[in-house]
């Protein structure tokens, strides 16, 4: 998962992508980056770092112009500690196209190779976004008959690329002198929404809430497979462009990647974290008597909807047990185990008298390296609780991703392979609830019954797009075990262009 943002407007729009970009940074921390168009010129800086970081005066003074991209980085390809593989991405033909991507492609290396040995175009990274990019301008190309492409044109690019390419795949592009393209994959992995502002101004983002946090109104979501052309005067086309479009929402959006207060798809991510905690509920009451649970609390952030669900329905007080360090990001998506680790005990500290004495029962989101829950569990017997239970909102994270989450193996999950006693011990807490797959299907799916159904694989092993099986998968990712451990680890030598530039 990365975050989003695409905008054609009649007003400059650098600052407007950055106050979105600052909405969509739970999505992304690793790097960030903007491009904006005036006439037929591309200006971009991106760089590694969270957005705050990236962007001084001067560079947001070198982005004019009245549409433009932006994306923040949460690695799932290639190599994490690359500025070069911040997004955007840009090619100069056919007529220049900047691209920005969320998710990733299960057949990045086939196409890798097709383009550079059948199409004669130039890959400088390892980024899958790149490979895309490059997809989507040959077809461009392909379909192109004169010196200005004609939306038609545009959409049977897109219904070429469809064809080539396998995985997740929500993109913003500009193309040069023409406008803004917004599509989505068929199964509609990742998230994608479109809105307006009250003077006209077109925004796409991943997230409702970076229309919304900037004074757009949502409109829709894109549709699995839908490709939209948005002119420069912001004038919208639309077309379905793929041959079989089925909608698959990644499921772990609601249980811990997107914000609480999106809407994606028609469902509240706010609702379905309570859904999946009165889901949970069922559970806890089954295994823990809640006579014997003095408090239940939440290990913050993703955590408290589902928590507070719990706590109403077993009756039992909910209290914050635990005080997040706001300063310190998403310990999940960080890059590499020891970060992560060494991030858990920064970014959360107890509150010692909710604990002395009592049993508590923690509840958080989601178990996926277990990082979080072992320290979390310790934290709380050191503070003196004398039972500590532990519920998951979300069913044992058992199998890798390979849609733009970065688990990609399975021997880092704490669950795989591992039975929940098992995990229990692991973990170090008295009892350990685990949500049930279906279970979770229901809480999430009841808010949008015209679903066909979720990506879900991480948990029930099943690859929506076909594709991917559980024995490719270790393939697929073979050049992202480990990645980011060693933050030093260079991308080989390879051309570098400096980071800001006009392009
Ligand atoms: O088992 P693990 O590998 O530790 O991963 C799961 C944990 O990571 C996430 O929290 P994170 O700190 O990233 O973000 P949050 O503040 O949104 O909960 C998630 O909410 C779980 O707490
Ligand atoms: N999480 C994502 O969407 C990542 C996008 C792309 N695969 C990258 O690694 O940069
Ligand atoms: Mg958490």
């Amino acid at each position: 998962m990365c975050g989003i943002v695409g905008v054609v407007s009649t007003q400059p729009v650098n600052q407007l992508i950055y106050d979105a970009l600052l909405l969509l940074q739970h999505r992304g921390q690793d790097a960030a980056g903007i491009v904006t168009q005036l006439g037929y010129k591309f200006f971009m800086h991106k760089a590694k770092g969270m957005v705050r970081d990236v962007f001084r005066t001067r560079n947001m003074r070198a982005l004019p112009g009245n549409c433009g991209l932006g994306q923040v980085r949460y690695p799932t390809a290639g190599n994490a500690a690359s500025e070069e593989e911040a997004q955007p991405f840009y090619v100069n033909a056919p007529f220049g196209v900047v691209l920005a991507h969320n998710g990733n492609l299960t057949n990045a290396h086939a196409l890798r190779r097709e383009l550079v040995q059948t199409d004669h175009r130039h890959i400088n990274t390892e980024s899958d976004s790149e490979v895309l990019l490059n997809v989507l301008a040959h077809e461009l190309g392909r379909a192109s008959r004169g010196a200005v492409l004609q939306v038609e044109e545009i959409f049977e690019a897109v219904r070429a690329l469809h064809r080539r390419v396998r995985g997740s795949y929500a993109l913003v592009a500009l193309i040069a002198g023409h406008g803004m393209l917004v599509v989505r994959d068929p199964f509609g992995i990742r998230p994608l929404c479109i809105g307006r502002g009250p003077d006209g101004t077109v925004m796409a983002a991943s997230e409702s809430v970076a229309l919304e946090g900037t004074g757009h109104r949502f409109e829709r979501d894109v549709a699995p497979g839908e490709a939209i052309f948005v002119t420069l005067d912001g004038q919208i086309h639309a077309r379905q462009c793929a041959d079989d479009p089925r909608h698959h929402p990644c499921i772990f959006e609601f249980v811990y990647l997107a914000r609480p207060d999106s809407v994606i798809d028609g469902i509240s991510v706010y609702r379905a974290r309570l859904n999946m905690g009165e889901a949970l509920a069922t559970r806890v009451i089954s295994t823990v008597p809640p006579p014997d649970i003095d408090a239940v609390i939440p290990i913050p952030e993703s955590s408290r909807p589902a928590a507070m669900e719990v706590a109403r329905l077993i009756g039992r007080p909910y209290r914050e047990g635990f005080v997040k360090n706001r300063y310190v990001g998403r310990t999940f998506i960080m890059p590499g185990q020891a970060v992560r680790k060494k991030s858990v005990r920064q970014k959360l500290n107890v509150i010692a008298s909710e604990f002395a004495g009592r049993n508590v029962l923690l509840v958080d989101d989601s178990i996926v390296r277990g990082t979080t829950s072992r320290e979390i569990v310790q934290m709380a017997r050191e503070a003196g609780a004398r039972k500590v239970y532990l519920a998951s909102a979300a069913p044992p994270v058992r199998y890798p991703n390979v849609y733009g989450i970065d688990m990609p193996t399975q021997e880092e999950l704490v669950a795989h392979g591992r039975s929940v006693e098992e995990v229990r011990q692991l973990i170090g807490c008295d009892a350990l609830i685990y949500q049930d797959v279906e279970a979770m299907k229901r809480a999430v799916g009841a808010l949008n019954p015209t679903l066909a159904g979720f990506e879900a694989s991480c948990f029930d092993g099943d690859y929506i797009t076909g594709d991917v099986t559980l024995e490719t998968v270790a393939a697929l990712n073979a050049p992202r075990s480990g990645a980011g451990d060693d933050d030093d680890s260079a991308a080989g030598t390879r051309l570098t262009l400096p980071n800001a530039q006009e392009v």
